[in-house]
C-alpha cells in the first residue's frame, strides 16, 4: 500500500488520475542495467506502453533507447532526449509521412515487415540521399501462450515476414540500394508469462539467424522483441519481474556471433508495475445477486479489463472494514466497463479511494475521451511532500 502522506495527497486530487512511483520504476530500470545492459545487451522501450515525458526522460538517463510504432512516437522519443541512433521504428504500416521523419532524423532502424514496405522505403530513402538501416521483422510462428488479441508471432497474425516468404525477400534486398539490412527482428506477443515460447522463439531466431548469414548477409542486430509478463495480482512488495531470469534465458540460448549484439524491446514489464489509476468509490449498491462498487475511473482511463478481460488487483486505500464481495465498475454506458467481478475487498463507502494496480504500461496511453470524459493531471512520487 501507499505511505499515509501519499494517501492523504490523493484525498486531495480530483480523481480519477494515474499516479506512478518513481521509486519502483527505478528499482525496475537497475534490474535491466544489472542483469541486460551490463551484459552488453541492448534494450529498447516500447513507447507504445507509455509514452509520458517524465517517465522517458527517466528511461533514457538510465541508458536505453526508444522502440517507437509511430512517427508520433519517434517525434516524442527526440523530444524526450533520446538521439536518433537510439531510435527503432517498427510497425507493420508505416505512412510515408512516418517514413520521412525516421530517414530525416536518421534514426538507428527501422524494422520492415513486407516486401512492399521495403519498397517505399527504399524509394523514399532515395529521395532524400539517404541509406536506412533496415532489420527484418520475421514471424517464427511461435505460440505465445498468452490473450488472443497480443498474440503477434503465428503465421496467421498480420506481423512480420513468413519464413517461407524469407528467401524472396533477401532476393530482392541487394537491388534495393537505398536500404542496408543490419539484423532480425522477432516480436511473438506481450504479457507471455512463461518461458518456454523465448525458448522456443530463441531456436527459431538462430535457425534463422544461421540461414540469413550463410546466404552472406552480415547481421550486426539479433532484436527478439519484447513480451515479458507481469504479474497482475501482486502484493504489492514483490512487483518487479524477474530480469535475471529473463535476460539469462536469451543469454543462454541465443547463438551470437562475435559481430553480433542482442537487442530488445520491452514496455509492459518496465512500467507496468510502477503505475496505478487511483480512483473515488461514487455510489455503493447493495442487491439481491450482486452488489457493485460504482467507482469514478472507467474503461476510458483503462481499457485492459474491457478489451483483454484483465484482472487489475485493487488495493482499498481509505477502508480497513470488514471485506464484502462487489462487483468494481466504472460510470460508462457499457457493461463491459467492469474492472473486476466478484472480489472481495474491505467495504467501501461514497467517497472511498481504491487503486487499480499495475496499470503503468497500455493504461494512460489507451485513454479515450468516449462519453467527453477529460483527463486530470497525472502525480508522480516524487512530486508528492
Ligand atoms: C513490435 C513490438 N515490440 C515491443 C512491444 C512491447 O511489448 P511488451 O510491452 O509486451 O514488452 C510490442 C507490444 O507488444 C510490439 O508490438
Ligand atoms: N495493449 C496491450 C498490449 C499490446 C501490445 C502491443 N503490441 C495490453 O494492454 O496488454
Amino acid at each position: 500500500m501507499f505511505p499515509s502522506e501519499v494517501t492523504d495527497f490523493f484525498r486531495t486530487q480530483k480523481t480519477p488520475f494515474y499516479y506512478y512511483d518513481m521509486d519502483v520504476l527505478n528499482t525496475t530500470l537497475n534490474e535491466i542495467r544489472e542483469h541486460g545492459i551490463s551484459k552488453g545487451f541492448r534494450v529498447h522501450f516500447a513507447l507504445k506502453a507509455n509514452n509520458q515525458p517524465k517517465i522517458l526522460e527517466k528511461i533514457k538517463e538510465a541508458g536505453l533507447g526508444a522502440d517507437c510504432v509511430s512517427g508520433g512516437e519517434v517525434q516524442r522519443a527526440i523530444d524526450s532526449g533520446f538521439t536518433p541512433d537510439e531510435i527503432a521504428f517498427a510497425g507493420v504500416g508505416k505512412s510515408d509521412e512516418e517514413m520521412e521523419l525516421g530517414l530525416k532524423h536518421d534514426i538507428f532502424c527501422f524494422n520492415c515487415e513486407s516486401t512492399q514496405e521495403l519498397e517505399v522505403l527504399n524509394e523514399l530513402a532515395g529521395k532524400y540521399g539517404k541509406t536506412a538501416r533496415i532489420a527484418l521483422r520475421l514471424n517464427p510462428n511461435v505460440e505465445a501462450d498468452t490473450h488472443k488479441y497480443i498474440t503477434t508471432g503465428l503465421n496467421e497474425n498480420k506481423f512480420g515476414i513468413n519464413a517461407s516468404d524469407l528467401d524472396e525477400v533477401l532476393a530482392m534486398l541487394p537491388a534495393l540500394k537505398n536500404l542496408k539490412l543490419i539484423g532480425i527482428h522477432f516480436h511473438i506477443g506481450s504479457q507471455i508469462e512463461k518461458f518456454t515460447p523465448f525458448e522456443e522463439l530463441c531456436i527459431k531466431a538462430n535457425a534463422l539467424n544461421d540461414h540469413i548469414e550463410e546466404k552472406g548477409f552480415e547481421l550486426s542486430v539479433i532484436n527478439v522483441g519484447g513480451g515479458f509478463g507481469i504479474n497482475y495480482g501482486h502484493p504489492n512488495d514483490n512487483s518487479v519481474p524477474d530480469f535475471e531470469r529473463f535476460f539469462g534465458l536469451f543469454e543462454q540460448n541465443i547463438n551470437l556471433k562475435d559481430h553480433q549484439q542482442l537487442h530488445f524491446e520491452l514496455g509492459r514489464s518496465i512500467v507496468g508495475q510502477c503505475g496505478s489509476l487511483i480512483s473515488r468509490v461514487l455510489f455503493t449498491k447493495y442487491g439481491q445477486t450482486k452488489n457493485f462498487a460504482i467507482v469514478d475511473a472507467g474503461m476510458t482511463e483503462l481499457i485492459r479489463p474491457a478489451l483483454y478481460q484483465a484482472a487489475h488487483r485493487i488495493d482499498v486505500l481509505t477502508s480497513s472494514r470488514a471485506e464484502e464481495k462487489y462487483d468494481v465498475v466504472g460510470p460508462i454506458c457499457e457493461s463491459s466497463d467492469t474492472f473486476r467481478t466478484d472480489i472481495s475487498i474491505p467495504k467501501v463507502e461514497r467517497g472511498d479511494l481504491v487503486a487499480i494496480r499495475s496499470a503503468g504500461a497500455y493504461g494512460e496511453v489507451m485513454r479515450s475521451a468516449y462519453n467527453l470524459r477529460e483527463a486530470n493531471p497525472t502525480v508522480y512520487s516524487d512530486e508528492i511532500g
